[in-house]
This record gives structure tokens, C-alpha cells and sequence, in this order.
């Protein structure tokens, strides 16, 4: 009813009145109270605080991080939230921090990645500061509801989360080029740290992958200390170098070559290598390479920061091929793409458009026998490095022991040591037999049934290589005097003759 709505309006309009009214005569009351009753000196501190807030306010700039961006997922919310788990783990930055939140899931995009790692984050109203380069970084997670919008769920509390990153406007320009390029770096460092190594085979042209859990470290590798140590100096110096690299022209990469008799830990070191870097492994089946071109294809198919094995070079490639080669160096390219592979066309291709086409490669070569391969192979500046891996030596035994029984000494040690300094055993014999058991004391002494029936063979085939020599010199001997018999005959021949 018209008559009925218009004197609702008029009583609400008379209510708001009396309420502006007795709210103004509230804000004059409580201004005479004040004026009262604080001290005119405390007053003016109290509006200099105020009004330093205000102008404080007004020199914070403020960058908002959302978690969604639109209907798409904002990546760089991910990050910032990696990037503080961490620093929540490794630094003082949680000192002033009251509550934190902890959550199970890996760093990835989903929160679920891994429900066995503890998480640390942030909980709404904390402040966490961070001071990098001298200025001050003040982050906060906030969030807000939006109704009826579809991605409230994404948000804790059903709310839309985001982060707030607070700093002083004169470090506007550190905080956009050096500060969030820096999380965005680390929050990448710490995903690769924590994401799968993947090892790639070839098949035919084309790469597949497989996870890699080859659980191998440099803690757990069996092999000389000052040798292991200078691999990882390596490495690591290789890492920091690509300015360096940059500078002197030369491609970022680095070959090493390890060889050794089977079983020595080649390819626990390629891993080992590889879970150090956080590289993936690309193991390239030569024999399965059918011609120069295929080569190409794969090599320029690998990605940056991985690990190019080629294991057993002296067998999977024939190397009297590269003289056949250069015989043909004349020949058309068609011809080139369609002859087998090559080691040329391999070392072409590595030297040439593979080096300037991807950045922190590494290569790997493994031989049991070091002196069957093409000079060309270990001309300096090819392959880097040359790691020679030797038979088990007591350290490395030792460092064998630790890994499968967790002890440091057992009363086998001196025997073992002393059957060791006499017999060749490499680390995949020791580590298979002490896998054997459980049992510390079961296992070793499996060792040194091991080690004792190879001193034996040792002797054994030493008295028949004696008894060998004995027959071959008896043989020699028996073949000179038939020889010189022969000569007198002759003479007498001759003499004949004459
Ligand atoms: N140096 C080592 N340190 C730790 N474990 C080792 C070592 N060498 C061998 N092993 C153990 O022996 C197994 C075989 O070793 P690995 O395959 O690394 O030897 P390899 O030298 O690559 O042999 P091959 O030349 O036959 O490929 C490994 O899985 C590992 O368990």
C-alpha cells in the first residue's frame, strides 16, 4: 500500500536523523572531554603520532599477490609461498611471529604433492619481515570473501587468498627488479631440489623418460676421499662458472671420462653425479643410434642442466671408423646422414652445434679398458677430467660397511684389511656379499670366505702360470737343440754341397 511505505520511509529517515545527531553530539562531548581533559603537550603528541602514521602510510608501497588470477592459477603465489616455507625453516625470520600454520604437501602447485613432507606457512594477521639488500620486506597473507564466486574454495575459509608484500616507496625499484626476481629464483631452486630426477633412454630418435631413484650419493660412494672430493670441487666449480665460460667463448659444458674394470661404481658415480646437480640422466644407447642425423636429432633434443652418459665408448661405437671417416670427408651430407654413427660424427656434433645449443651439460664416457680408445677421445679439452676407478681399498671398504650395517668397526677389520692389501675385490663383490646379512658379524665373515677363496685362486693360478713358464722354456729349449741338430745337418749338407 502506497500510504503505508511512504510513513515506513519517513520513521527510518527519522531514526537515522536522531542517531547522526546524538553521534555528533557523542564526538562534541568526547572533544570537550579532551580538550578537558588531556594536557595541551599530550595532545600535540598525540596528533604528531597520528599524523607521522599517516604520512608513514603514505610512503609504504604495497604489491598484492593473489592466488588466482582470474579463473588461472598465479603461479608467483606458489612461489612466494615456497619461498617463505623456507625461510620460515632455515632463518630468524619467524623470531616475531606468533603462529605459524603447518600443513603436509610438497612445494609444488598442489598442496598434496608429497602428504609426508611438513610444511611451514604463514597464518592470517602474521607479519614476517625480511631484510635482503638492506631493505626491509614485510609480507602478511590476507583473505577475502568474494560470494557466489566459483573459486572461494581455492581459499582457506572459503576466501580468496592472497599476499601482501609492504615496503618503504624508495625501495619500490629493489623490490620489483632484485627482491621478487630473487623469490622467484630460490622458490625454483627448492621445486628442483624436491622434483623427481628423470633418466631418459633413447629409442630410435626420440628420448623416454623414467623416473631416476638410483639412491646413489657421494656419502655413500665407495672410492679414494681425495679423488671423490676433487669430482664434487669440480663440479661445483663448473656450476658457478657460466660467466666464466662466457668470457673465455667456450661452451658451458664439462666431459668426464671414468674408467676402471667392471663393478667399481661407475655408474653409481654417473648417479651419484646427477642427484649432487639435481641433473637429469640422458643414457645414450650408441648401438641403438642408426646414423649421424639420428645423433644430431637426439643431442639437440636434450635439455640444459643434464647428464649425457655414454657408457662403454670402447665397445658400443666402432672407433676405426673415424680414419675410415676422414678418407671420406668428401662425401655429400646425404651421404653423412645416412652412414652409420660414427665416432666423427659424434665428437662433431658434441664439439659443434650441441655445444652452442644448450648450457650446463655435462658428458659422461665410461671404459673398462682406458687404452683402447681413439687418442682422439682423450686429446686435452675434450674430456675434462679423467677419473681412474680403481679395486676396493680399505677406505672404501669401509665406507661400503657404514652403508649397509651403520658401523664404523668391527673386530674383522685387520683381517679383512690385510686379505684386502693382497687380492683384487671391486666394490659391487664387497657390496653384494655384505648384503648377503643382516647381521654385521654374519656378512663380514662372508668377506672373508670371499677374500680367502680369491687368495687362493690367486695362488693357484700363479703355480700354474710357474708351471706354465716351466713347460714353455722346457719347450724352447727342446725346439733350440732341434734347431741347432738341424744346422749341423745342413753344414754337413752343404759342406756336401760344396
Ligand atoms: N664405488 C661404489 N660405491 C658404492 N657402491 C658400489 C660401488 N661400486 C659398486 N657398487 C655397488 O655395486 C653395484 C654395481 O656397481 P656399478 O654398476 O656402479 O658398477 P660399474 O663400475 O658401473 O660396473 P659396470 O662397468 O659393469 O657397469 C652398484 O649398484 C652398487 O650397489
Amino acid at each position: 500500500m502506497p500510504g503505508s511505505s511512504s510513513s515506513a520511509s519517513y520513521e527510518k529517515a527519522k531514526e537515522v536523523m536522531a542517531m547522526a545527531t546524538s553521534v555528533a553530539a557523542s564526538m562534541m562531548l568526547v572533544r570537550s572531554l579532551a580538550n578537558d581533559l588531556i594536557p595541551p603537550e599530550a595532545r600535540s603528541l598525540l596528533s604528531y603520532c597520528l599524523s607521522g602514521l599517516q604520512s608513514r602510510m603514505a610512503w609504504r608501497h604495497t604489491i598484492v599477490v593473489e592466488k588466482t588470477d582470474g579463473y588461472y592459477t598465479n603461479n608467483v603465489f606458489y612461489s612466494v609461498k615456497t619461498y617463505l616455507a623456507s625461510r620460515m625453516e632455515n632463518d630468524n625470520a619467524t623470531r616475531d611471529v606468533q603462529r605459524l600454520r603447518l600443513s603436509s604437501g610438497g612445494f609444488g602447485l598442489d598442496d598434496e604433492d608429497d602428504p609426508e613432507k611438513l610444511v611451514l606457512g604463514m597464518e592470517e594477521g602474521e607479519e614476517m619481515i625480511e631484510v635482503y639488500q638492506g631493505a626491509e620486506f614485510r609480507w602478511s597473507l590476507h583473505s577475502h570473501d568474494l560470494p557466489g564466486d566459483s573459486s572461494t574454495t581455492l581459499g582457506r575459509g572459503g576466501g580468496r587468498q592472497y599476499y601482501e608484500l609492504t615496503f618503504h616507496k624508495k625501495h619500490k625499484e629493489k623490490a620489483i627488479k632484485a627482491y621478487v626476481p630473487h623469490i622467484l629464483a630460490t622458490a625454483k631452486e627448492i621445486r628442483d631440489k624436491d622434483r623427481p630426477l628423470t633418466i631418459y633412454m633413447n629409442d630410435g630418435s626420440d628420448w623416454s623418460p623414467m623416473d631416476l631413484n638410483h639412491p646413489s650419493t657421494f656419502d655413500t660412494l665407495a672410492m679414494d676421499r681425495t679423488l671423490k672430493r676433487s669430482v664434487i670441487d669440480d663440479l661445483d666449480k663448473f656450476i658457478k662458472r657460466k660467466a666464466y665460460f662466457k668470457k673465455i667463448g667456450k661452451a658451458w659444458k664439462r666431459g668426464y671420462l671414468l674408467h676402471g674394470p667392471p663393478g667399481i661404481g661407475k655408474s653409481s658415480l654417473i648417479a651419484a653425479i646427477a642427484n649432487h646437480l639435481r641433473f637429469d640422466i640422458y643414457d645414450l644407447e650408441l648401438t641403438g643410434v642408426h646414423s649421424n642425423s639420428d645423433l644430431r636429432k637426439l643431442l639437440i633434443g636434450m635439455t640444459n642442466q643434464s647428464v649425457l652418459v655414454i657408457e662403454d665408448i670402447d665397445c658400443t661405437i666402432d672407433l676405426k671408423q673415424r680414419d675410415d671417416d676422414s678418407n671420406t670427408s668428401s662425401s655429400t651430407t646425404k651421404d653423412d646422414n645416412n652412414k652409420q654413427v660414427t665416432l666423427s660424427g659424434l665428437l662433431n656434433i658434441i664439439d659443434g652445434l650441441w655445444s652452442t645449443s644448450g648450457e650446463e651439460r655435462i658428458i659422461v664416457f665410461t671404459t673398462n679398458y682406458k687404452d683402447r680408445l681413439d687418442p682422439a677421445l682423450l686429446r686435452p679439452g675434450r674430456m675434462d677430467m679423467h677419473v681412474h676407478m680403481g679395486y676396493c681399498t680399505t677406505e672404501a671398504f669401509r665406507i661400503l660397511v657404514n652403508n649397509y650395517h651403520s658401523i664404523d668397526y668391527h673386530a674383522t677389520y685387520p683381517q679383512i684389511e690385510a686379505l684386502m692389501e693382497e687380492v683384487e675385490v671391486t666394490p659391487a663383490e664387497v657390496a653384494e656379499t655384505l648384503m648377503r646379512s643382516e647381521e654385521p658379524d654374519v656378512a663380514l665373515h662372508a668377506l672373508i670366505e670371499l677374500l680367502k677363496s680369491k687368495k687362493e685362486l690367486l695362488a693357484e693360478s700363479a703355480t700354474t702360470s710357474t708351471d706354465q713358464e716351466e713347460d714353455c722354456d722346457r719347450a724352447k729349449e727342446d725346439e733350440e737343440d732341434s734347431d741347432d741338430a738341424k744346422d749341423n745337418s745342413g753344414d754337413d749338407d752343404n759342406e756336401a754341397e760344396s
